[in-house]
């Protein structure tokens, strides 16, 4: 027998036995996962209690959140959607997962974020959204001020400025009826310009341009590609993630960076105070010494947040109203009887629209911007949430899209019903409204809860006031034709609309 004979034979031994102990690691882990685990008793599918696979499969192609849905409907209120991962749909869960913790394990003030989920590059800077706790409360207090009541108004004419714009481009454009517009996108690139102004001091220039930002696209493409590098690690396959993302990722980071960094650059070099959503950060970049690279995450991360989800609500209102003619006819009334003339409509006069906010609510329970992976780690040996005993390294969470939808929280759970929201309805109801809870709650919950509102009540109001509107045949269904990595891959939501003036 010759040397190479002798390797070769060895060569096919080793693959042999490395392959038997890949099959009997797998094998145990999934004995292990079915009969050992400290979440063995939680129910839920087989298959997604012996593997997590099914879940990173699911999640990665955008339809995780729909099946978790439905695993609710069938296991009931907590559900294990992986070996190691519990989804709650009791209303207790958000306070118990995302609220203030006073005196709780290791003095921690809140169940912590999980990296598996939120830092699944390692070489990006984290921002507020990722930030460990010490880090992310002084961000959060810098950026208070930038998001108060008071700094609102005096922002109001900046955002103004926009909802002006997209009305006089919209009578531009709208051919009095006849020419389909793509609302979708029309509402994105507005909600994309007053927040890029708003921490950039310069919008996108989406609607004086009539144009999609490089930016708008590559949101979308980062969201999409966070779901496979979330999902990759979710299997424990993090430094795939690292590699790819050095082959792939990287290039279009840079590209990217390169716009943040100019419109950065020009926003650091303002003189003086600019009450705006930044500005508390930039006061604070010498004395905290915050890297370049850091301000950037966090303009990032506030842009992708104030533009996507405001502009996913209206598009989703928007179509659920059309959809349900006789919510929309009550709209109209109520905004056409509200206000006299366009003048008459600001952000104080459109809180008094208590019709406009249900269908709001509504709209954000049926259609929630941020469907799921909202997941926290059950810190130290254990907590109750929702009344069970969830082990310690237990990734927990309540999915948006399998709360709203729950048929133990809501009377017809499927159905637009505005009026559940209406505090003075006679209408004896079921719902559990605590349940709703589309800008999460606790310290990390969205601290652009009230600029949302004000932004989606002025622009609605604006449009309702103004024109009247159709949805196209091609965009029915629009809702269950879509998919969401959490945040929705949104398709064209096409409408024609007829200025009211020129109504015959
Ligand atoms: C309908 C509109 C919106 C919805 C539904 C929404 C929803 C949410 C949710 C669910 C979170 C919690 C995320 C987490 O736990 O990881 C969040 C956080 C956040 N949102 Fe919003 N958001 C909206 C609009 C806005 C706007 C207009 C801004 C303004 C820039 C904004 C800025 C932020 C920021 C900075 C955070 C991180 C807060 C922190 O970690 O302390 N959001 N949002």
């Amino acid at each position: 027998m010759t040397i190479l004979d002798t390797l070769g034979q060895n060569a096919g031994q080793y693959a042999t036995a490395a392959l038997t102990l890949i099959v009997i690691w797998q094998v145990s882990t999934i004995i292990y996962n079915l009969y050992f685990h400290p979440l063995r008793d939680f129910p839920g599918p087989v298959l997604s209690r012996a593997s997590g696979i099914f879940w990173a499969y699911r999640h990665s192609t955008g339809v995780q959140a729909f099946h978790t849905q439905k695993l609710h409907d069938k296991y009931g209120t907590v559900v294990r959607v992986g070996p190691n991962h519990l989804s709650f749909t009791d209303p207790q869960a958000w306070k118990d997962i995302y609220g203030h913790r006073i005196g709780s394990v290791g003095n921690m003030t809140e169940m912590p974020k999980s990296p598996v989920f939120v830092r699944s590059i390692k070489n990006i800077p984290p921002s507020i959204i990722n930030a460990d706790r010490e880090e992310h409360s002084m961000l959060r207090r810098a950026l208070s001020h930038g998001f108060s009541d008071s700094s609102m108004r005096e922002q109001e004419p900046l955002i103004a400025k926009y909802v002006d714009l997209l009305l006089q481009r919209l009578h531009q454009k709208c051919d009095r009826g006849n020419e389909p517009l793509n609302l979708e996108t029309w509402y994105n690139w507005t909600t994309f310009d007053v927040v890029g102004d708003l921490v950039f001091g310069q919008s996108f220039q989406c609607l004086e341009k009539v144009r999609t930002h490089p930016w708008v696209a590559f949101i979308f493409q980062s969201v999409k590609y966070g779901a496979t590098t979330v999902a990759l690690n979710y299997l424990g396959l993090s430094p795939v993630t690292q590699i790819i993302f050095k082959i792939g990722g990287l290039s279009a980071i840079k590209t990217m960076r390169k716009y943040i960094n100019d419109l950065l650059t020009s926003r650091l070099s303002v003189k003086g105070d600019r009450n705006d959503l930044f500005e508390g950060i930039v006061k604070r970049r010498e004395e905290w010494n915050i890297s370049f690279e850091r301000l950037s995450a966090n303009a990032f991360i506030l842009v992708l947040a104030g533009s996507e989800t405001t502009a996913t609500t209206l598009s989703g209102a928007t179509y659920l109203l059309l959809s349900h003619p006789e919510a929309l006819e009550k709209l109209q009334e109520e905004v056409r009887s509200s206000f006299r003339s366009v003048d008459d409509i600001n952000i104080n006069s459109v809180n008094k629209l208590s019709y406009m906010l249900a269908v709001l609510n509504e709209a954000l329970r049926l259609y929630p911007p941020v469907t799921s992976s909202l997941a926290r780690e059950v810190p130290g040996k254990g907590e109750h949430i929702a009344g069970h005993y969830v082990a310690g390294g237990t990734f927990v969470e309540v999915q948006h899209w399998a709360m709203n939808h729950s048929k133990e929280n809501w009377t017809d759970p499927w159905t637009f019903d505005p009026e559940r929201f209406l505090a003075d309805s006679k209408t004896p109801s079921d719902n559990k409204l605590e349940a709703l809870q589309a800008f999460s709650v606790g310290p990390r919950n969205c601290i652009g809860r009230n600029l949302a509102y004000a932004e989606m009540r002025l622009i609605l109001a604006r449009l309702i006031f103004d024109f009247d509107m159709k949805l196209a045949d091609d965009s029915k269904r629009w809702i269950e034709r879509q998919k969401a990595f959490p945040l929705w891959d949104r398709i064209p939501l096409n409408v024609y609309l007829t200025p009211v003036a020129s109504r015959p």
